[in-house]
């Protein structure tokens, strides 16, 4: 059985090297949504594959940073990424251009390690995060697998490649959280939300 929770967050960024000029050419927003989909075949004490109140703890929290921030690609130009630094305080460097199926991939990276460090308390059964799908406009988007999001032939993300800003650690409830993914610490669900 799958599950899907749907997030949102606003989000400016250029695509370098796209056929869209408007996309390689402008920094630009969108409104974007995520779901995550998440697959088990046996339920909680809840009789619930995994509680959704569960999703709006660190997974919310991971992809909320994005939300009214710019995402970079580490390797864009040099003066661009330290003007976006400099002018805005919520920003995310990327190893990755930040395209629908980047972003895919990189919340597809960011949440599969978090619930995979993650304690269960409720009697949760082999949850495991099937996909991400990233809506980038009403009409475009783009599903990571898991597949997909190892892929070098893609671009490797590697999480000690991805940098939050102070601004974005520190509206989080744990301030160490991405620190703790990278350290592989072991995280435990609240008994209850
Ligand atoms: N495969 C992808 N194609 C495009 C991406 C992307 O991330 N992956 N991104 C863009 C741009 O960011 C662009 O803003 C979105 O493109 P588009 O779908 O053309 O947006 P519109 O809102 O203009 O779409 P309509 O269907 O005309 O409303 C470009 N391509």
């Amino acid at each position: 059985m799958l599950i899907r929770k749907l997030f949102k967050f606003e989000n400016a960024h250029i695509v370098r090297g796209c056929s869209t000029r408007r996309c390689s050419h402008s920094i630009h927003g969108h409104s974007y949504k995520v779901e995550l989909i998440l697959e088990a075949h046996a339920f909680d004490n809840g009789q619930m594959l995994y509680d959704f109140g569960l999703l709006k703890g660190g997974p919310r929290d991971l992809i909320d940073a994005f939300d009214h921030a710019v995402a970079i690609w580490d390797g864009d130009d040099a003066d661009y990424v330290a003007a976006c630094k400099r002018f805005s305080e919520r920003w995310i460097s990327l190893p990755v251009s930040p395209s629908a199926e980047q972003f895919s991939r990189l919340f597809f990276r960011l949440v599969d390690t978090l619930l995979g460090l993650t304690d269960t308390v409720n009697g949760e059964q082999d949850v495991r995060l099937h996909s991400v799908i990233v809506h980038e406009t009403e009409t475009g988007y783009a599903q990571c697998f898991r597949e997909d999001a190892d892929n070098p032939r893609m671009g490797l993300i590697a999480l000690d490649r991805i940098v939050f800003s102070d601004a974005i650690t520190q509206a989080w409830r744990d301030p160490q959280l991405f620190e703790k993914l990278k350290r592989g610490e072991r995280l435990s669900n609240p008994a209850s939300v």
